[in-house]
This record gives structure tokens, sequence and C-alpha cells, in this order.
């Protein structure tokens, strides 16, 4: 274990100093695109208009004979545009994989200065993330990296799970989590095939009436991720890093893959993946709080005055904890409305009637 002490010191002589806060910007969304694939690159400067974070992936979904197209795709997009303030992430191949250490090395040589963010998948406990730790400083050393890159693990093995808490401390890189239920479903030997959301066979059923097991007994679908998405939350809130769900694969299904990205955000997640153009809009209406909520956040904090003591609102009890909650949401809506005029208009248009 490192010293607390050298926690925030550069791994390698000339490596950029360690944040010590995590950036909080919107990331409501983390787009997946695969760089290879020529018809998605071609959408890349028009999408970056229109989410928080681009993710070049070139992990799972990209094909073994098209892994170098790729990381290739990846570094000309990047070198190619100029994303403004929408972030750029990549998702590299699994630690033991034989292309991680070129798409490493590959990466942060060449446009190290326009990544924000290095995923790494498959992270099964801190050990994984103090290999990519160093080699990120030897690398940032020798490409004259004057800001450090932030990490952020998937936790979709058991071992990964296991040690979650380990995992978001383990470097003052870590940025967040994201919770990647396909790999952690087969990790775990679950028997779901699906690709994150419920299952129908997951559910609780109310008790008998009398002696007949089967007449008027209601099931009610559970969600299979609860546990989990609950155990990253908290991890990460520990470590002040920040959790997302991850990804939805039923791309038809609009309607539960909001179920499931609002589930995240109730629990305390930021964002979540999109992995078509249909599911930014989505991430956009979940993980931005509602005009209501945001005008019921402040016009609590506004009669609560100085935070203390107990008031009646609307025949509901606010004390100190329900204003932290309210500050929660309206810090968050301020810091999305800074950067988009219409969601600003709609709070501020619900806090104007609300407030009367
Ligand atoms: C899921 C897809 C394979 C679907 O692609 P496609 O069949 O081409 O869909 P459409 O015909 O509806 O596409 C319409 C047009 O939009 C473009 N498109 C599609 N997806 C994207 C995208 N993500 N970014 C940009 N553009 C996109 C298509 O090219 C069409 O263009 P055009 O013909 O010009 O109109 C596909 O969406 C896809 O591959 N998505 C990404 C999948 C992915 O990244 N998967 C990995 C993440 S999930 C995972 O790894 C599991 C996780 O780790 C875990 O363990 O849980
Ligand atoms: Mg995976």
């Amino acid at each position: 274990m490192r010293s607390p002490k050298d926690f925030f010191a550069p791994l390698a002589l000339g490596a950029p100093a360690p944040v010590r806060e995590i950036p909080v910007t919107p990331s409501r969304m983390i787009h997946f695109f695969d760089p290879g694939n020529e018809k998605m690159a071609a959408k890349v400067p028009d999408l970056a208009k229109k989410v928080d974070v681009l993710l070049g992936n070139l992990e799972d979904a990209v094909r073994a004979d098209r892994k170098e197209a790729a990381r290739a795709g990846l570094v000309a997009i990047a070198k190619a545009n100029d994303f403004g303030k929408t972030q750029l992430w990549t998702r590299v191949n699994s630690l033991d994989s034989p292309w991680v250490l070129d798409d490493l090395i590959t990466l942060v040589t060449e446009i190290g200065d326009k990544l924000d963010v290095i995923m790494v998948p498959k992270v099964e406990g801190a050990q994984d993330i103090h290999y990519v730790d160093r080699l990120l400083a030897q690398l940032e050393a020798r490409a004259g990296l004057t800001k450090p890159l932030l990490v952020h693990a998937i936790l979709e093995t058991a071992s990964g799970v296991a040690n979650v808490e380990e995992i978001a401390g383990a470097s003052p890189r870590m940025q967040g989590i994201s919770l990647g239920p396909a790999d952690l479903a087969a990790s775990r030997r679950m028997k779901t095939t699906r690709v994150g959301g419920g299952h129908p066979g997951y559910l609780v059923r109310t008790d008998p009436v009398g002696d007949d097991l089967t007449a008027g007994r209601t099931t009610y679908q559970q969600d299979l991720w609860h546990y989990t998405v609950a155990r990253m939350v908290d991890a990460c809130a520990m470590h002040g890093i920040l959790p997302y769900y991850g990804p939805f694969g039923d791309i038809r299904d609009v309607v539960a893959c909001e179920d499931q990205f609002r589930n995240a955000f109730l629990l305390g997640c930021v964002g979540a993946w999109s992995l078509h153009p249909v599911q930014i809009g989505i991430a956009k209406k979940v993980f931005s709080p509602s005009p209501s909520d945001v005008a019921w956040a402040r016009r609590v904090i506004a009669e609560m005055g100085d935070g203390t003591g107990a008031v009646m609102i609307d025949g509901k009890m606010q004390d100190d904890a329900s204003v932290k909650q309210c500050r929660v949401v309206a810090e968050l809506a301020d810091a999305l409305a800074a950067d988009d005029p219409e969601l600003a208009a709609a709070y501020d248009a619900a806090t104007k009637e609300a407030l009367g």
C-alpha cells in the first residue's frame, strides 16, 4: 500500500501532478462509437455537439481483426477535431489482451493531450489500477503531457465487485466506475443473456389467498442490478469519484432503457452509456433533474434559510438533512444549466411558478 503522504506524488519523473479533486463536468451520457467504423466515425463531429462524453471504443464490440483500425481511427479523429467542452474518452482493451499495451502507448503518445479519461474494462482489484497508473505516468512523462489522464474502471467481474471499494480508492486518477452488466453476468454465472435491464423471471409474488396457489397472485419484476449499482455508488461516493450505469442492449426498447437509467439516477449515478444515437436523448432527459424537482429543491433551500431547524412545506417536514438532499439536486441543475440555456430557462420558469 502506498503511504498517504505519497498518494499525490507523480509516479514517474516528469509526469504531471495527480489531480486532488475529480472534475465534475456533465457526463450524463458516455456515447460509444467504433472509431474504425467509417459510418460511425463520420457522425462524430455532429455527435460531439449533442453528447457530454464521446468514447472511442477499442474493446468488446470491435472485431479482433479491426482492433488496429479502431485504434488508428481514434488517433485520426482526435487529431482532426476540436471537441470543445465535450470530453473525449476511450475504452482500451482488457489488461490480459494482446492489444492493450499498444492501445495505451499509442493513444497517450499520439493524442494524450486530447483525451480526458481512459476506461479500463474487467478491473479485478486495485492491482489493475496500480499497473495502469504507473504506466500512464511513464507515458505522460515521455510525451511531455501537462494534464494527467484520468482512469475509469468497469465493474464487470465478480472479483471487481468484491473489491470495488479498493478499486475506487486505488489512485488519484480514478474518475469513476461503470456497471458492465453483460460481462458481470457471465463472470457471476448469472443466467440472463441480456445486456443490462431486467428479466421477467426475477420477481416476487404476492401471498396466496386461501388454498389456491395460482389465483390472483400479482408478480412484480425486480431489478437484477440493484445490489451492484447501490454498492458501486457507495464505493464511489466514499472516494469522491463518479458512478455510472453502463449499457442497455435492447436498443429498440427505449421505454425500459429509460426506466433502467432512471433507477440508476435515483440511486446516485451521474450518467449511463449510450450505444446508439437513440439512447442519447434518453440519458439527457433522465440524468438532468426534472424542472419540477429543481423548483422544489430551490424552494426548500430558500425556505430553510441557514439550513438548520425544521419547517413544514406543503405538509412535508423539511430539516437539515432534507435541505442537503435538495442541494444535491439544485447543484446538479445549476451545473447542467450553465452550459444549456434551454434547460436553464425550464428550471427558472418552474422555480418562478413554485416560489410564486
Ligand atoms: C448496436 C449497433 C450495432 C446498431 O447498429 P446499426 O444496426 O447500424 O443501427 P442503425 O441502423 O439503427 O443505425 C442508424 C445509423 O446510426 C449509426 N450508428 C449506430 N450506432 C451508432 C453509434 N453508437 N455511434 C454513431 N453512429 C451510430 C449507424 O451507423 C447508422 O448510420 P447510417 O447508416 O449512416 O444512417 C450499433 O449501434 C453499435 O455498434 N453500437 C455500439 C455498440 C458498442 O459500443 N458496444 C460496446 C459497449 S456495451 C459492452 O461492451 C458491454 C459491457 O462491457 C458489459 O460487459 O456490460
Ligand atoms: Mg464488458
